[in-house]
């Protein structure tokens, strides 16, 4: 079944709607991830990740909603589906797991309970299999005593604890997609590392396809094999992850290259200072015209500020969304 397309995604936006006006803060964003397969979504914080990962699952509200494209799941578009078949997907066959479990967790339920919840609302378990079921799956996430673990509230756990929580939750009906925005952002560093051996092996362990978003472009190669690189609600580039070291196509992802500490080439030559990309994200009501990244550009031309750039097939089969990628 792996090399299967799971998630299709067609020229996807999400309008923000501001008064009578609406703002596409999401646009012509197309990729497909395989089942089993892991991808990366990468970009500064306000690119679109966040909400892309919210209209894959279902949950964009107000102000955001989806204003075109398709986004198939298993062959289904889920735009067609009625509210409760949404809901069967979504905690069962589509997960996510967000940066601040806190926001995520019930606080007034022991962590135990909410997991269990998932195997009685999604497989059908009585309560006492499902409170078994949970501590199995505090194990699996490695989380200490889970016996007794199971009857803490989310206040009583570490973050790096309460994130374990969200992943059990998350992977606890075996979903074939998971979703993790940002999952280690929160987290000092020796806890990140393990928080993501974790989704990476249980991952791979159950054959999830994952959608790794991380404005982290090192932690997103590290993780995936295929990135997709977000500026400005649009994807500029999506390449394998070792091309886009190698070889980054857009000069917004050469930008985000150069500015990691260890790969950035001037850095790793130490001659120069990190380059970083100057300037910060246009916020949505302020997009520029022609290519979104025009004004950040450090090679940008007439062109770029008169003409939105085309997806351009590229020969190792990524694809890159500027007029001068050559
Ligand atoms: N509820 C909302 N109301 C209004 N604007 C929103 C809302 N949610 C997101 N936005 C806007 O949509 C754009 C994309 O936000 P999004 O959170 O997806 O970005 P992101 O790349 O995931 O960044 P971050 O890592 O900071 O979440 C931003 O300009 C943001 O301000």
């Amino acid at each position: 079944m792996n090399g299967q397309p799971l998630l299709e995604v067609e020229n996807l936006r999400i309008d923000l709607a501001a008064g009578d006006t609406r703002f596409a803060a999401v646009q012509d964003v197309s990729f497909t991830i395989n089942r089993g397969e892991t991808m990366g979504l990468v970009g500064e914080s306000g690119c679109g990740k966040s909400i892309t990962a919210l209209a894959l699952i279902g949950l964009l509200r107000h102000p955001l909603m989806i204003g075109g494209g398709t986004i198939r799941f298993d062959g289904r578009e889920i735009q067609k589906l009625p509210a409760s078949e949404m809901r069967g997907l979504r905690g069962n066959r589509i997960a996510m797991i967000f940066q601040e479990p806190m926001t995520a967790l019930n606080p007034l339920s022991p962590v135990g309970r909410q997991i269990a919840e998932m195997f009685v609302l999604h497989k059908g378990a009585s309560w006492r299999e499902a409170e078994n079921l949970a501590v199995e799956a505090l194990a699996s996430v490695r989380v200490p005593a889970p016996e007794r673990r199971v009857k803490d509230y989310p206040h009583q756990l570490s973050g790096g604890m309460r994130q374990r929580v969200m992943i059990a939750i998350a992977l606890a009906c075996g979903p074939d997609l998971l979703l993790a925005d940002e999952p280690t952002t929160a987290l000092d560093v020796t806890v990140q590392a393990e928080i993501l051996d974790l989704i990476r092996e249980l991952s791979a362990a159950k054959g999830t396809a994952v959608l790794m978003i991380s404005h982290d472009l090192g932690l997103i190669a590290n993780m995936c094999r295929r990135v997709g690189v977000m500026y400005a609600g649009k994807l500029v580039e999506e390449r394998a992850a070792e091309d886009v070291f190698r070889s980054p196509s857009h000069p917004y992802t050469g930008g985000l290259v150069a500015s990691l500490p260890l790969l950035g080439a001037r850095a790793r030559h130490g001659r120069q200072r990190l380059r970083e990309i100057s300037g910060v994200v246009p916020p949505v009501s302020a997009f520029p015209k022609g290519c979104r990244f025009n004004p950040r550009c450090h090679a940008s031309t007439d062109r770029c500020r008169a003409e939105d750039p085309v997806v351009t097939a590229l020969p190792d089969g990524g694809f890159v969304r500027c007029h001068y990628h050559e």
